[in-house]
């Protein structure tokens, strides 16, 4: 089965054509948990499945390391306008994905005829409780504390389809990621599990990001974690309502626009290398 290697900000993805390949959805899920896997398989922080929609241009679906499948990935969805762009299955720089969080709206920006950047419309972000999800009493979760077993955190809780618990702190050399990370990831008040970001305020238009994901564990960089990052940033007075959040693996801007709500998410989309794989080996 053929596949592409396909990273964005070192956020790596698997990406398969539907149509092109042997799988059948019932698959999806086990094999990315073999795909993924960085010894016994290609290597990946998720397996992504692109192809046409009946509605939209095209459909993805993603599949985490654990072969959980969440609701929205933007690092992916840049890899996958890329990928859709430069394989002539769409044929307009505004393109329309449908994934189980909705519909999103990318559009590659070329440059010299290449796709230089992606700038996504990742929608609203999601900020009452129980659409997080997040148990308790109805309302949005800003700055609220949340005791566990690796001690007490102020939490800020945001969706963008998929659940984002973000903790604000003054230095990462004193940030655990790896120890807080799962113990916010799998906390009962999260029926979902979520994504935990740890987020320093550089200045008022500049954010430094560290990030456990949901089914992944840490990764160089996240999408939606990003949005749900610059979103809280916001809500707590840090920044204004337009940042560049720096990651592990390079840089984002985001920005959430006070007329129509949405948030706006821009950057790169690298192509790695294309391969063959046979599923009965693995
Ligand atoms: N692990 C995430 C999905 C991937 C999100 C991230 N890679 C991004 O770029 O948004 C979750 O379970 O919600």
């Amino acid at each position: 089965m053929r596949f592409t290697k396909m990273h964005g900000l070192g956020n790596d993805f698997i990406v398969i054509e539907a149509e092109k390949s042997e799988l059948s959805p019932e698959d999806y899920s086990r094999t990315a948990i073999k795909l993924c896997d960085r010894h016994f398989g290609i290597g990946g922080d998720g397996l992504v499945i692109v192809g046409k929609d009946r509605e939209l241009d095209v459909f993805m679906r993603i599949f985490n390391p654990d072969g959980s499948e969440p609701e929205m990935c933007g690092n992916a969805i840049r890899c996958v306008s890329k990928f859709v762009w430069e394989r002539g299955l769409v044929s307009t720089t505004r393109i329309s994905v449908n994934t189980l969080a909705g519909p999103r709206y990318p559009e590659v920006i070329l440059k010299n005829g290449e796709v230089e950047k992606v700038r996504v419309d990742m929608g609203e972000p999601i900020l009452e409780r129980s659409l997080i999800p997040m148990l308790g009493s109805p309302g949005k979760v800003v700055g609220e504390e949340l005791d566990t077993t690796a001690g007490r955190f102020r939490i800020t809780a945001v969706s963008m389809g998929n659940p984002h618990c973000v903790v604000f702190v003054d230095e990462f050399s004193s940030v655990p990621v790896s120890e807080w990370g799962p113990v916010l990831e799998n906390h009962p008040v999260f029926p979902s599990r979520t994504n935990v970001e740890f987020a320093k305020i550089e200045d008022e238009n500049t954010v430094s990001m560290r990030v456990w994901e949901r089914g992944a564990g840490e990764t160089l960089a996240c999408g939606t974690g990003a949005c749900a990052t610059l979103v809280a940033s916001y809500l707590n007075d840090l920044t204004g309502r337009r940042a560049t959040v720096r990651l592990k693996g390079g840089e984002l801007i985001i920005e959430w626009d006070p007329d129509n709500n949405h948030v706006y998410m821009t950057g790169e989309a690298k192509e790695v290398f294309t391969g063959e794989v046979d599923l009965r080996k693995l």
